[in-house]
């Protein structure tokens, strides 16, 4: 096989990936292969990326070693129909879509190596967590690989596959809700008068410092909230209003429909 990693699809996450293989997993732009439907898709790659690009799927698939499939999930049925004539002895393929057990991917691919994750966007500054699990034709040192290869971007951990769904949940999509925390606060400090950058800045930044101190005190994070309440102060009145709206409710309301989702697609 001539590419150490090929991508079918080449959009966000899969430029997300390659950005951390190439930057921390010692993989080279010119050991990484990526097809795309969408010629813009291709140009772009190529030009931010510098690795080699194509419009056939079968060009990767008979040439990487670790064969990714990052299209859509509403794509898989297609493009594993296209490829799984196609694939080597030995190729591990590396599938990063919501609700494609390993029981499906390999009733249609066949008797391959398959490792199903679920990574994040977050991936894209070397942030990103991936949950990993594989069928039994991976060995323990292939599945080693492999994470080393998912470590480049961020975290990587392997997982019971009953777990998959909630990953999609807890790390996949979380990310968006964040985001919609961060534009909330950053609309309310706009409303107080601050200039719109530094609200992004400063609330952002709040989170990214929240964030680490549930990491780096393993602390419980009701302790590190009470830390921040002082009695009869400001913060216990904003948390009292949070409560009063339903706000913990509704983010496990949200999660329970994106675990579903997942199951469902
Ligand atoms: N965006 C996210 O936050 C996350 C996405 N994922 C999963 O990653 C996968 C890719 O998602 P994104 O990168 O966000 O999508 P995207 O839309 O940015 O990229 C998909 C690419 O696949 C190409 N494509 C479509 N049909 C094709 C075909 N038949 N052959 C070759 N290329 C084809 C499209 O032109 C596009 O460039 C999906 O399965 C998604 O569920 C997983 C975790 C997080
Ligand atoms: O929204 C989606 O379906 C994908 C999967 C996880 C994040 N984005």
């Amino acid at each position: 096989m001539k590419y150490k990693v090929g991508f079918i699809g080449c959009g966000n996450m899969a430029s997300a990936i390659i950005g951390g293989l190439k930057a921390h997993a010692g993989i080279d732009a010119s050991e990484i292969i990526a097809a795309d439907a969408s010629e813009a898709a291709r140009e772009k790659a190529k030009e931010t990326l510098s690795i080699c690009t194509t419009a056939s799927n079968t060009e990767v698939s008979t040439q990487a070693d670790v064969l990714f499939l990052s299209v859509k999930p509403q794509y898989y049925e297609t493009v594993i129909a296209e490829i799984q004539p196609t694939l080597p002895a030995g190729q591990i393929i590396v599938t990063i879509a919501p609700g494609k057990t390993l029981a499906w991917l390999g009733e249609r691919l066949g008797d391959v190596k398959i490792v199903r994750t679920m990574p994040n966007t977050p991936a894209l500054v070397g942030e990103g967590i991936t949950g990993v699990c594989k069928n039994n034709l991976v060995t323990e040192d292939e599945f080693a690989y492999v994470l080393k290869l998912l470590s480049s971007f961020g975290l990587a951990e392997a997982i019971p596959e009953s777990l998959m769904d909630a990953v999609v949940s807890v790390s996949g999509s979380s990310p968006a809700y964040v985001f919609l925390f961060i534009e909330a606060m950053a609309d309310a400090a706009v409303a107080d008068g601050m200039p719109r950058a530094q609200a992004y800045k400063f609330a952002a930044q709040a989170v990214l410092g929240s964030a680490k101190m549930v990491l780096e005190t393993g602390k419980h994070p009701a302790e590190l909230k009470d830390m921040v309440c002082s009695p009869a102060g400001t913060t216990i009145e904003a948390v009292r209003v949070l409560e009063e709206k339903g706000f913990r409710g509704a983010v496990m309301d949200a999660m329970k429909a994106c675990t579903a989702k997942a199951k469902g697609i």
